[in-house]
């Protein structure tokens, strides 16, 4: 006998914290699911009512009590559909990461996540103790094993759903992005499958939470491993996975297969993401940029523009002796093609008024990095003058190569409150400002090709400070990304003088990077939540 049933996954961007909010969209989500697409059952992410991660909000009893009477409301307002929840769940003195199933009133099986990531990003054995019982529930005679997020990057949690009776395996995700994730899920999604010979429903978050994007890629695999269904990557939604039972296996049927994105586009994508959902859930009516006619804050102009619209960019320009006509011809390119509101501050005056005021005090010594440092906290009181005036939230601008060097300046071009570029090194700026001028041109050529310079002093260039970006950056990768040690890096081909300087300019800037924005994750170690390292250490100094 053949039966059918239908799956929605929830592809929902949640608000951490917003226990209310959340529950509204799980509600809607059911009852569209239910009415709209004929589904019997609806699978939402990891933690939905809180959102994730909720981190110390999990401490407060408030914030506990809020998710349970969220439940009950749940329980009251969705009927004629099963919905897979998650949520904490506190039992006897224990938090839980959980997932509920409920329908029609109840609360029919509970599933505490065995396998609690405590690494990178995630911090979930700092506030959750392990379950370790399997979770089956029936839908429709269809035998649903439940897990969540790291269960399915380990073997045991699906083989015990397996055992005590599971056909279908669903997983409830909130999986951060980076560049490497979308191809890591899905090959560790189809070793479950070996294993289990189980289909498997994979259902993710969407949006931008502080430091992380979700990039949604919820999909639905058959128990040979193939894609039977797969949503779009940076896009909310209910995406409908029918499951057709034959001579009593369950398998899914083929329906809409999104196709895999360009790691280019990928990236680029989840900084938009990351910037407009850190602007809308803050509630900026949009963001100020300085604008240097550089490649840095030309890709961060173009970025903001795609997640907030034109007329929410409020670009500066802020020339001193400097600046070259160059600069000013290349920024205008970039304000007139995306038609953002520019005004020109100039700081000349200002940058004097400091240095007669600071004269008697700095005696004759000569004019050093203390001057550069100064015009460019200058240039970072003005924006947040500006910020501070007209609402908007100042993007800085630095990128990871200088992040990681220190080639940034204090409460100058490090101010702000949200920092795109913060995860991608300086080459890769490149090459997504290419993508993006592939999309429609908006970056000069020239841009793209004159050396980087700081001008902060005459005829400055970054290289007067740093090894070239081509080689940095593979340092800094190999050191940063794969941990690699010196020895290992200059084996690779790398001059050890170079590698030692980057090392020790690494360490020592940690200070600074304690002290910045925070950024959108796009790599396996982010400098922030996602990488942690002391200020004050004695490693690296040679
Ligand atoms: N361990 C530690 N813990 C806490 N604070 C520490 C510290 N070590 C130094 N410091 C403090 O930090 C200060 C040094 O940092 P900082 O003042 O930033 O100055 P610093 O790192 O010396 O200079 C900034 C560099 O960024 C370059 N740059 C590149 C690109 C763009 C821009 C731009 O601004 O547009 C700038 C600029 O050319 C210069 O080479 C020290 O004077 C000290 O006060
Ligand atoms: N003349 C300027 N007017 C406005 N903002 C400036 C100016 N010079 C620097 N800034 C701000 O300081 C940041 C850091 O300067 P920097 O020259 O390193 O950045 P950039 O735009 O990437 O250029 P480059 O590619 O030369 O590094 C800029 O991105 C910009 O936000
Ligand atoms: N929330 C989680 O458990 C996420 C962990 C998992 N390995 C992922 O990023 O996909």
């Amino acid at each position: 006998m053949s039966q059918r049933l239908r799956f929605a996954m929830a592809q929902l961007n949640l608000l951490v914290g917003d226990v209310p909010g959340n529950t509204d969209a799980v509600i809607a989500a059911a009852t569209e699911a239910r009415d709209r697409l004929g589904a019997t059952a609806v699978c939402c992410p990891e933690l939905t009512l809180t959102g994730y991660p909720p981190d110390d909000l999990l401490l407060r009893p408030d914030f506990i009590a809020a998710v349970e009477a969220a439940v009950e409301r749940i329980a009251r307002q969705t009927r004629g559909i099963t919905v897979f929840v998650g949520a904490p769940l506190l039992i006897e003195g224990r938090l839980y990461n959980a997932a509920l199933v409920i329908r029609d009133g109840q609360v029919v099986a509970r599933y505490a996540k065995h396998e609690l990531p405590t690494y990178g990003v995630f911090d979930d054995l700092r506030y959750f103790a392990p379950g370790d019982a399997p979770c089956v529930v029936s839908v429709d005679g269809c035998r649903v094993g439940v897990t969540i997020c790291e269960d399915a990057w380990h073997a045991a949690p699906v083989a015990r759903a397996v055992d005590a009776g599971a056909d279908v395996i669903v997983n409830l995700n909130a999986s951060p992005f980076d560049q490497y994730k979308g191809t890591a899920r899905e090959s560790v999604l189809r070793e479950r499958i070996t294993e289990s010979q189980r289909p498997i429903l994979y259902c993710n978050m969407a949006g931008g939470q502080d430091e992380v994007v979700y990039d949604g890629g919820s999909c639905a695999f058959d128990a040979r491993g193939d894609v039977m269904v797969r949503a779009p990557r940076f896009e909310t939604g209910l995406y409908p996975v029918d499951i057709d039972c034959i001579h009593d296996r369950w398998t899914p049927l083929e329906g809409a297969v999104e196709p895999a994105l360009s790691a280019e586009a990928a990236v680029y994508e989840a900084l938009v993401w990351g910037v407009r959902d850190y602007i809308e859930k803050n509630r900026f009516p949009g963001v100020v940029i300085g604008l240097s006619g550089g490649i840095d804050s030309a890709l961060t102009v173009c970025i903001a523009v795609d997640a907030l619209g034109a007329d929410r960019v409020h670009c500066l320009m802020m020339p001193t002796r400097y600046t070259s006509e160059m600069s000013h011809t290349d920024a205008g390119a970039i304000v007139e093609a995306l038609g953002v509101r520019y005004d020109t501050v100039a700081i000349e005056g200002v940058f004097n008024e400091f240095r007669d005021a600071l004269g008697p005090v700095f005696g004759d010594r000569p004019a050093d990095v203390t001057e550069e440092n100064l015009q460019s906290r200058i240039r970072g009181t003005t924006l947040m003058a500006v910020s501070n005036k007209l609402g908007g939230l100042v993007l800085a601008t630095g990128n990871k190569s200088e992040m990681a060097v220190g080639y940034a300046t204090l409460y100058g071009d490090m101010v702000g409150g949200f920092s795109p570029l913060k995860d991608i090194f300086k080459t890769e700026v490149y090459r997504l400002a290419r993508y993006r001028n592939a999309i429609a041109p908006v970056i000069p050529e020239n841009v793209l090709t004159r050396p980087p310079s700081a001008e902060l002093a005459p005829d400055q260039k970054d290289t007067d400070s740093l090894p070239e970006y081509e080689a940095l950056d593979a340092i800094l990768a190999a050191y940063v990304e794969e941990d690699a040690g010196v020895d290992e890096i200059v084996a690779a081909g790398h001059d050890r003088a170079t590698v030692e300087q980057v090392v020790r300019l690494l360490h020592r800037n940690e200070y600074k990077r304690r002290q910045a924005a925070p950024g959108v994750k796009v790599t396996t170690k982010a400098f922030g939540r996602d990488r942690r390292y002391p200020i004050t250490s004695g490693f690296g100094r040679s």
